[in-house]
């Protein structure tokens, strides 16, 4: 298990690199912020986020993201928002990594990112521990990543 002390310091998890820039503690738990960086090729497994809504805001790199079954092409510059209790993912495409931010309302899912970080868990022999932190951080895992 990683020692990590400071939760506003660069995570790393898989290849992707996650930093809170804004916490919930200085939001009075109504938002949280992280910048992220995910290779190409890479993207979590379809999930939903029973609790926050969601906007996903790409800073650079190309995204497909998918959402309840419809798919579009996030270029940089582009946003989507993820309400809440929707089943969405999304895969890097193109030839260069994917910078976006992921805002979250109310704050609280990044202690998946840190929790993710520090045990350094792995698919799919750590899949029980991965969905665990999941639960308590208000998410299920619903099907694969895109291909
Ligand atoms: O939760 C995981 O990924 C994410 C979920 C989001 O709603 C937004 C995101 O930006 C990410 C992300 O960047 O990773 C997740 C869960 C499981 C897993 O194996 C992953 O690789 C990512």
């Amino acid at each position: 298990m990683k020692d990590i002390e400071n939760t506003n310091a660069e995570l790393e998890w898989l290849g992707v690199t996650y930093k809170t820039i804004l916490a919930p503690e200085d939001t009075g738990g109504a938002m949280s912020i992280v910048d992220s960086t995910s290779p190409v090729g890479s993207g979590p497994p379809r999930h939903i986020h029973h609790n926050e809504d969601e906007a996903f805001v790409v800073l650079t790199g190309t995204c497909r993201v998918w959402l309840e079954g419809e798919e579009k092409v996030l270029q940089a510059g582009e946003s989507a928002f993820i309400p809440r209790g929707s089943e969405h993912t999304f895969k890097v495409i193109g030839n260069e990594a994917c910078r976006h931010l992921v805002i979250l309302t109310p704050g609280g899912f990044e202690g998946f990112f840190v929790d993710m970080a520090a045990g350094q868990f792995a698919i799919p022999d750590d899949m029980p521990a991965i969905v665990e932190s999941g639960e308590r951080h208000n998410m299920t895992f619903t099907g694969p990543p895109l291909d």
